[in-house]
């Protein structure tokens, strides 16, 4: 009798094993098809709307000069157009500013920028040549970009400054003096190896958002926007960082609900309903 309870046991113990396996199974299968049936974007080629790949120098963007050309951009076929026949430039070294309100199409600019959406009509033009000829994998490494929701990856400080481990530790302390994570009379040696968890869950959302913008000036790209990018940091760091940011002389675009952000601004875009409204010095 002893033994026939232990053979119950044992089958209720196999069977439990069979529908953990089962469900195991579901999820490595689904990952699979995540993998090998999600639709990707081609780093590598260039070519939609039939527009040939440019042939690119080593330092492309060198200048930094943009211009959109009457850009309509939509996120999906049935959907209104989140940006209507927008056209504007930026010179090389300038910083725009971009203010409306809510659903306007501010951070669509950025989206139609860096590719994340294809432009519906209208071109892009980053030093002359048109985005769309250039591979996505290129384009992206060759703009700096901070959003409002930083994005950070779980390891230690160091890694999320440098992801590549490209710079030096100089490099990296003054980049981290300089948007004031680190005082001078702190170790930066120490602080470098600070932890880092899953979405930068234990540094405060304006510490995430300043780690992510000397990030950007680590990588010296010569375009740089700025999505609402100083939200959650205190007025004078934001002082304080902007002034850095002008420092570098890299090209600009600046997305901001806090007006002081952008008044020191070269130009100033309005946005309202996906069109320029009006565009101008910020003193107008
Ligand atoms: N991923 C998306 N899919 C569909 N529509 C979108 C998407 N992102 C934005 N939109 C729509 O595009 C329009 C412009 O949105 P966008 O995010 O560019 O505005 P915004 O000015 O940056 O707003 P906010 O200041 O609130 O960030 C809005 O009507 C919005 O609903």
């Amino acid at each position: 009798l002893s033994y026939g309870l232990g053979i119950a046991y044992a089958l209720q113990g196999a069977l439990q094993v069979v529908l953990r396996l089962e469900i195991d199974l579901v999820s490595v299968e689904r990952n699979l098809q995540y993998c090998e049936e999600t639709p990707q974007e081609e780093p590598r080629s260039a070519r939609v709307h039939n527009v040939e790949p440019a042939p690119l120098c080593d330092a492309w963007p060198d200048a930094g000069r943009l211009a959109f050309v009457d850009v309509t951009l939509r996120y999906r076929p049935e959907l209104p157009p989140a940006l209507r026949g927008v056209s504007f430039s930026v010179e090389a070294g300038e910083r725009l500013g971009v203010v409306g309100r809510s659903g306007s199409g501010k951070s669509s600019l950025v989206s139609a920028l860096l590719r994340l959406v294809e432009v519906e009509n209208g071109a892009i033009s980053v030093d002359g040549v048109d985005v769309r000829s250039v591979p996505l994998a290129r384009l992206r490494a060759g703009i700096a970009v901070v959003m409002q929701d930083a994005v950070m990856f779980s390891g230690d400080l160091r890694y999320n400054l440098d992801p590549a481990r490209a710079c030096t530790d100089e490099a990296l302390t003054r980049a981290l003096r300089r948007v004031r994570l680190c005082a001078e009379a702190d170790d930066a040696a120490e602080k470098l190896k600070e932890a880092v968890g899953e979405g930068g869950d234990n540094w405060s959302a304006g510490q995430r958002q300043l780690i992510c913008l000397a990030r950007a000036i680590l990588r010296g790209a010569k375009v740089l926007v700025c999505d609402e990018a100083t939200s959650s940091i205190d007025a004078e760091t934001d002082g304080v960082v902007q002034g850095v940011l002008r420092e570098r002389r890299a090209t600009m675009l600046v997305i901001a609900h806090r007006l002081e952000t952008i008044l020191d601004s070269d130009r100033v875009l309005l946005m309202d309903a996906g069109a320029v409204a009006e565009e101008g010095p910020p003193a107008e």
